[in-house]
C-alpha cells in the first residue's frame, strides 16, 4: 500500500513546504505539476495560473491551456487503486492494531489564551467518532493540529500509529480532511478541481475522471459541474470539499461540520456515504453541535470543553441512561442563557 500518495486536502496549508524555501512537495508526485484545461470558466480571466487560485503561496505555476485542443497533460501514475481492505475478525471488524488517530496531550494557546488543552483522545480504527462541545470548545483547534495543518505547542498526534509531525507525507496520505473555513480554488468548477486535486495527488487520470463523475453525481453537484466554486452556495462548497477528501480512498476521515449548511437530502446522501465507509473498513471522525446526528451516526463520543476532554468512549458509556444531549448539557454545565433580559422583545 502507497503511504506517501495523496494530498489530505485542496486547502493549501496541507501543501508542504519540504525543502524550507517556498516550494511546494506533494506527496505523491515528482516533477511538473499537471496542466488542466478549462472548458467552463466564466471569469473571463486570460490563462489562468491555478496555483494561483489555490494558494498564495509563491511556487511554479501549473499552466491552464484553455485552447480547444489541449487536453488534458496527464502526469505519470504514482499512486494507484485504493489500498486492499483491512483484514476482518470474525464479527467482520477490522482488525488494525494501532487506532485511526492518537492524540497524546495536545496543546495550543492563541497569545495568551490557551484554545486546547492536554487532549488526549484514542479514535479506534473503524469507528465512527463524533467529536463534540460548546462553541469554542477547541474541536477545530484539535482537529487541525491532529491532521497536521495546525502545529501544536505541546503534545503529538499518530495516524494509524504514524506520528503527524515527524513522518507527515506517511501520515497525510492516509486521511482525507474536511477542514473548517472554505479556503477553496474559488476560480475552478467542481470537476476542475477533482481533476486537478486527484492529478496532483498522482492518481491515474482515468481513476481521477471515474471517480470524480461518481462523486458529482452522488453528491448531486452534476448540475453545477460548470458552475465556478466561487458561486457555489455554503452548502455545496461542503459538498465538493467533502468530494475531495473522498477522492484518494483514504483510510480516515476528519470532517469538521459536514453536515453544518448541507440540505436534509443532501445529509441523507452524505450519511449513506460515511455509513458505508466505515462498514468497509475505513474510519470517520466528525465534529458537530447536532447531538441527535451524532447519536445516530456514531459509535464513540468525545466531549470537548473549554479545551479538554471531559468524556470520551463509546457512545453509549458517554451518554447513559439518557440522551447524549442530556449528557452534554451535564458535562460542559448547564447554562441558563436567554431565561431573563430581553424585556424589549416582549410585545
Ligand atoms: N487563529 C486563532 N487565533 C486566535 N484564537 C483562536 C484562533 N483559532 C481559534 N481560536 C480560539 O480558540 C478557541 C477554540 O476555538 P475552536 O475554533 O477550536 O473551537 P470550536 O470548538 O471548534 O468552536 P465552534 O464549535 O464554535 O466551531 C476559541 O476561543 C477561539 O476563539
Amino acid at each position: 500500500m502507497r503511504t506517501d500518495g495523496p494530498l489530505s486536502t485542496w486547502d493549501p496549508r496541507h501543501w508542504n513546504d519540504v525543502a524550507g524555501d517556498g516550494s511546494l512537495f506533494f506527496p505523491g508526485r515528482e516533477g511538473p505539476l499537471p496542466s488542466i484545461r478549462i472548458e467552463n470558466s466564466r471569469d473571463g480571466m486570460g490563462d489562468h495560473n491555478v496555483l494561483a487560485a489555490l494558494s498564495q503561496a509563491p511556487a511554479a505555476p501549473p499552466r491552464i491551456n484553455r485552447s480547444v485542443d489541449a487536453g488534458i497533460h496527464h502526469p505519470a501514475p504514482r499512486a494507484d487503486d485504493p489500498p486492499p481492505p483491512p483484514p476482518r475478525d470474525s464479527q467482520g471488524m477490522p482488525t488494525h492494531r494501532e487506532p485511526a488517530l492518537r492524540t497524546t496531550g495536545l496543546r495550543k494557546a492563541f497569545g495568551d489564551h490557551l484554545a486546547v488543552d492536554d487532549i488526549h483522545l484514542t479514535v479506534p480504527a473503524g469507528s465512527f467518532y463524533g467529536l463534540v462541545g460548546p462553541n469554542g470548545a477547541g474541536k477545530t483547534t484539535t482537529l487541525a493540529m491532529a491532521v497536521g495543518l495546525l502545529s501544536p505547542d505541546a503534545g503529538s498526534a499518530e495516524i494509524f500509529g504514524v506520528d503527524v509531525w515527524r513522518d507527515t507525507v506517511q501520515a497525510k496520505g492516509m486521511i482525507g480532511v474536511l477542514p473548517d473555513g472554505n479556503a477553496m480554488p474559488e476560480r475552478l468548477t467542481g470537476r476542475e478541481v477533482l481533476t486537478y486535486l486527484g492529478l496532483l495527488r498522482g492518481l491515474p487520470p482515468v481513476v481521477v475522471a471515474e471517480r470524480t463523475d461518481e462523486l458529482l453525481r452522488i453528491l448531486e453537484l452534476d448540475s453545477a459541474e460548470r458552475t465556478l466554486v466561487i458561486e457555489y452556495s455554503t452548502g455545496m462548497r461542503k459538498k465538493i470539499g467533502l468530494a475531495v477528501a473522498l477522492l484518494h480512498a483514504p483510510r480516515l476521515l476528519v470532517l469538521d461540520e459536514p453536515f453544518e449548511a448541507v440540505d436534509p437530502v443532501s445529509a441523507a446522501t452524505i450519511r449513506t456515504i460515511l455509513r458505508r465507509f466505515v462498514g468497509n473498513g475505513g474510519s470517520v471522525i466528525i465534529s458537530s453541535h447536532v447531538m441527535t446526528l451524532v447519536e445516530q451516526l456514531c459509535d464513540h463520543v468525545g466531549v470537548i470543553s473549554d479545551g479538554r476532554v471531559v468524556a470520551a468512549g463509546p457512545l453509549d458509556d458517554v451518554r447513559g441512561a439518557g440522551t447524549l444531549e442530556d449528557a452534554f448539557v451535564n458535562l460542559v454545565g448547564a447554562r441558563t442563557g436567554a431565561t431573563e433580559g430581553l424585556a424589549w422583545l416582549t410585545f
